[in-house]
This record gives C-alpha cells, sequence and structure tokens, in this order.
C-alpha cells in the first residue's frame, strides 16, 4: 500500500492510500479516518459507500462526519465507486456508467467482467485489507448515498452477519425498475432482467435471512426521487417481508452532501449503538 496524504481532522487522522486490488486487476485508492482511540485499542468500522461521479473524496470534504465520529470512537472507510485506468468502449462518457459508477455488482459481461467487481472488492478484499493493516476489529457497519446507499443494502442483505448495522441517504432502492439502474445491469450484467434480481434491494429484502433494521434518510426535494430512488417500493418491499425500516422524509432536503451532512451524526449513532459503542 502507498500512503498518498495523511490529514489531522478531529484529533483523528485522515489517510489515503493506493493499493493494488486482486478484485478489480488494477489500482484503487480508499481513505480511512481513524479516531484518536485507535492509538490505543482497535476500533469498529462503517464502510461509506459513495455515489454516481465521486471518489473516495465526496464524503471525506463533504459530510462533516469526523467530529461525530472521533467522539464515538468509530473508524470511517471510504472506497472509490469504480475501478479506474482502463478505457472501455463507453466507459468515461456519461456520469451514471462506467468510471465512477460501478454500482457495487460484480459485472458479467466483457469487457466490464475484467475489473468491474465493485461487489467483492468492498465486501470482500477491502475489508480484509483493512483489518490486516490497522487498528480495527472486525465489527462493520455499513452506509451510503444514492448509487452508494443501493450498495450498502444489497451489500448488507447478501451477506447475513458480516455487518451490525446498515442505513442509507437516498438509496436507489429498486435499481430494476428505474433507469439509472436499468442502463448500468444492461451494461454490467446483460439483458436477462431474472438475473438482476439478485442485486436490487427490494428483491432482495423478500428473501432476506437476516433482518437488519434499515434506517433510510430521503429528501422530499430530492431532483431523482420519483424517478430513480422510488421510497415506497422500498417502504412496499418491507411492509410486505417485514422487514424492520425507519424512513425519514426529511422536508426541502435535495439528493446533495447538504442533505447528507445534515442527518449524517444521525446515522453515525446508529451505527455506534449497534457496534456496541
Ligand atoms: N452529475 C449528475 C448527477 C451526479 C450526482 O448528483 N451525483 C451524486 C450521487 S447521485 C447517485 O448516485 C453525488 O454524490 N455527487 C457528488 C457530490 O459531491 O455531490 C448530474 O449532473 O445530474
Amino acid at each position: 500500500m502507498e500512503l498518498l496524504s495523511s490529514t489531522k481532522v478531529s484529533g483523528g487522522w485522515l489517510k489515503r492510500y493506493r493499493h493494488e486490488s486482486l478484485s478489480v486487476k488494477g489500482d484503487m485508492v480508499f481513505a480511512i479516518f481513524l479516531p484518536a482511540q485507535a492509538e490505543s485499542a482497535s476500533v469498529p468500522v462503517l464502510y461509506w459507500l459513495s455515489g454516481l461521479t465521486c471518489t473516495d473524496e465526496n464524503f471525506s470534504q463533504k459530510a462533516g462526519a469526523f467530529k461525530k465520529a472521533a467522539e464515538l470512537g468509530l473508524a470511517i472507510v471510504m472506497p472509490d465507486t469504480s475501478p479506474r485506468g482502463t478505457d472501455y468502449p463507453g466507459e468515461h462518457e456519461s456520469y451514471d456508467f462506467g468510471s465512477g459508477a460501478g454500482f457495487y455488482v460484480n459485472a458479467t459481461v466483457a469487457p466490464y467482467s475484467n475489473t468491474y467487481h465493485m461487489y467483492d472488492y468492498v465486501v470482500k478484499e477491502l475489508p480484509t485489507l483493512v483489518e490486516e493493516h490497522f487498528p480495527v476489529t472486525d465489527k462493520r457497519s455499513i452506509s451510503g448515498h444514492s448509487m452508494g446507499g443501493h450498495g450498502a443494502l444489497i451489500c448488507a442483505l447478501k451477506n447475513p452477519g458480516r455487518y451490525q448495522s446498515v442505513s442509507a441517504f437516498a438509496p436507489i432502492t429498486n435499481p430494476t425498475q428505474c433507469p439509472w439502474g436499468e442502463k448500468a445491469f444492461t451494461g454490467y450484467l446483460g439483458d436477462d432482467r431474472e438475473v438482476w434480481k439478485a442485486w436490487d434491494t427490494c428483491e432482495l429484502i423478500a428473501t432476506a435471512s437476516e433482518r437488519l433494521p434499515l434506517l433510510v434518510d430521503q429528501g422530499e426535494a430530492d431532483n431523482f426521487l420519483e424517478e430513480q430512488l422510488k421510497p415506497e417500493a422500498l417502504e412496499q418491499a418491507c411492509e410486505k417481508a417485514g422487514h424492520e425500516l425507519t424512513l425519514r422524509r426529511q422536508s426541502g432536503y435535495d439528493h446533495s452532501y447538504f442533505f447528507i451532512s445534515s442527518f449524517i451524526d444521525d446515522h453515525l449513532a446508529h451505527h455506534a449503538k449497534a457496534l456496541g459503542l
């Protein structure tokens, strides 16, 4: 691992690293916030999955999360949102597919199937690396925004026992039924919509073997609300399956990091409680 930068914040340290990833067959950059408590004991970790167009830096620069994480003694790991360094046809042409838009799936359609294995990267490879090299425990939680909210929810639903808690901001709840998801899943997974269901929160909720309570915040002034995010689909799926959901519709808030920064402390507290902090 190559240390790219080290910055003191809220009594802890934000460090950025580049490393070679086996999952995506190339270099990846991630950031980790380590609170001061990590200097004397191992601390649990929240994995934050960002949305379309993001890198590891959007959350660290805009969410305002580190003061609360420092108080709680919680580490936060922030991966990138796609592999970088390839140049497939169409990979860099649109904001909602290819680079910056890995959708946290394992692609099966060439050429993306060569490297776009963001699900394996965030669920397995990155936690293994983090737990080997940093003063953290194997107690993990996961959260994210929009495409990353979808990622957080599917990672938790597909991996019972792996996370202590899950939450999301404005998640793409039903990607098999919205334009962002249809475009990404066609390009990464192919035309068979049955295959897509294994990567859709609303589909996974029905058969989940672990029922971690979901905390979801959704801005009511979010431009993407009706066409892409569909919180009512999540509500219906949870109600049908008897899955606990706290869906907070926040009046006046949009899709931006201003919205995330307004409620991130509540999410950190939710995760801290589940992590025993
Ligand atoms: N560029 C697009 C919209 C891009 C956008 O809103 N990205 C969001 C995530 S959207 C879902 O995954 C984001 O977090 N952007 C980064 C930021 O720092 O705000 C457009 O122009 O509409």
